[in-house]
């Protein structure tokens, strides 16, 4: 077996760039404290993961925001945003296959990037997922009461539904609907992806069902003229709605629950991304067809505007509201999995304490994680107005896409020899322009949010050195080692 292996230079530069060999990552596979997570997860139900985690909020909110910029062009813009993934998805699919295992890009930064970046990358990833599911959340609650409010006349209190400083006390449906994801998970894998993968279908019904609404209102003058605003504006909406692709690399963090891995890790992150990049392009087209694109500026329900002036009856947007609150939930539902399994590799690693890899026999899932995850996401949850982190969620999201394309171009370096069930095409292209569509979309954000994630940042840098790196498990034995020799 390959030795771990750390670039040359002094001690303790070798020490924080030291690598975890992939045929070690690999073996280490499915193996917690206390149980083995087992392997439930077909094709299906890891493409469904995937598209469950993406299909979400983005799409329901983001045309009131995006088409003023773009105009009828918005088609355009979300073919863009969706190649800016596909590139990055691409990276994900090669070492998804190549080290099928849960921790996702932390897993395949440690690999090749060594210690360090792998926790600033697990850090992000934080971000990604824990902070972006509490963000959901709350806006699952929001959906919720707008349902409630066209179909019954009710809704619930300010004081029980939104956050202190957001004018309440508690955020109840927000809090409500992870302890709903939680008790699903706790309950096992293939309960949690047979329950998302009916969202997921769900879900999709209910947009194809708004494209079929809005294209009877189809009006050609509508598109015309289609880029009002050029070429800029194209790519300003583009970046405003890449985060409705944000989560299609999800499948990745079910590595060691999928059957086949190498061969459905893959194939699950593209399939997904292409489905999720489908139904855009229509619910885009069908949208700004429907209704003049001026019309949609500063619209917060931006869909279910366009359902009432389409269909001229309420009903059709109670069904958009419903289909928001079940792809809302199947969004917290994946995501919340995620967290839990890359924090369990995590710990396998060493770099954060043990309780996150302790597997409970009966469900074969990591529970005490599972409820701890929970217990923080709640807080965040019920407490905190969470508008400015979300902007956090997608520097961190694509700082991890960019180490993820660089992992692709040193892992063919460092082991070109590796069998790989799926290769990103015309290497290096694929990964270069992946990091450089990530870079661009990362300085395209604003001082604050680079503010946030610089102090991010530091204190994981602090949390590294005052636990991760003492208890690494991969210094340990290299220490021991070294003792030994
Ligand atoms: N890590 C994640 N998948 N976070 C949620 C992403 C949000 C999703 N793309 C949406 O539009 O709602």
């Amino acid at each position: 077996m390959q030795r771990a292996a750390g670039g040359g230079g002094p001690g303790w530069l070798r020490d924080l760039t030291r690598t975890k060999p992939v045929d070690q990552i690999v073996a280490e596979g499915g193996h917690g404290e206390g149980g083995e997570l087992k392997r439930s997860m077909g094709l299906l139900q890891l493409t469904m993961f995937s598209v469950g985690a993406t299909l979400g909020t983005g799409i329901f909110v983001v045309l009131g925001e995006a088409v003023p910029l773009s105009g009828p062009a918005i088609v355009v813009s979300f073919v863009l945003a969706g190649l800016t993934a596909l590139f990055s998805a691409l990276s994900y699919a090669e070492l998804a296959g190549t080290i099928p295992v849960s921790g996702s890009s932390y897993s395949y930064t440690y690999a090749t990037l060594g210690e360090l970046v792998a926790w600033v990358c697990g850090w992000c990833l934080l971000l990604e997922y824990a902070v972006s599911v509490s963000a959901v959340a709350v806006g699952w609650g929001q959906y919720l009461n707008e349902l409630a409010d066209k179909t019954i006349g009710v809704t619930i209190p300010a004081a029980l539904s939104s956050p202190p400083g957001g004018g309440g006390v508690v955020n109840v449906p927000a809090v409500a609907v992870v302890l709903l994801a939680t008790f699903l998970l706790l309950r096992g894998t293939s309960e949690s992806a047979t329950a998302n993968t009916v969202m997921v279908f769900l879900k999709v019904g209910v947009l194809v069902f708004f494209c079929v609404v809005a294209f009877i209102a189809f009006r050609a003058g509508n598109l015309t003229p289609f880029a009002p605003l050029g070429i800029a504006g194209i790519s300003a909406a583009g970046s405003k709605v890449f985060f409705s692709y944000i989560g299609f690399d999800a499948a990745s963090t079910a590595g060691e629950e999928a059957r086949n891995p190498r061969r459905d890790l893959p194939l699950a992150i593209l399939l997904s991304l292409g489905i999720v990049t489908l139904l855009y392009v229509a619910v885009g087209l069908a949208a700004v067809a429907a209704q003049p694109w001026r019309e949609f500026e500063g619209a917060e329900a931006s869909l279910a505007m366009v359902l009432d002036e389409a269909a001229g009856v309420p009903w059709p947007s109670a069904v958009l509201s419903l289909g928001a609150v079940i792809a809302i939930a199947s969004v917290v539902l994946t995501v919340l999995y995620g967290q839990t399994r890359i924090l369990f590799a995590m710990a396998r690693d060493g770099l954060i304490p043990r309780i996150f890899m302790r597997v409970s026999p009966r469900t074969a899932v990591p529970a005490a994680n599972t409820v701890i995850v929970a217990a923080f996401v709640s807080l965040l949850a019920a407490l905190v107005p969470l508008g400015r982190l979300a902007d956090a969620t997608s520097i961190g999201t694509l700082f991890a896409f960019a180490l993820v394309n660089v992992g692709v171009m040193v892992l063919r370096r460092t082991r070109p020899e590796m069998p790989r069930s799926f290769r990103a095409p015309l290497f290096p292209v694929t990964p270069l322009l992946g990091v450089g569509f990530c870079v661009y979309l990362m300085i395209r954000l604003d001082v604050a949010t680079w503010t946030v994630f610089v102090l991010w940042m530091l204190v994981g840098l602090a949390a590294y050195f005052a636990y991760g790196r003492r208890h690494s498990r991969l210094r340990r034995a290299e220490a021991a080692a070294g003792e030994r020799a």
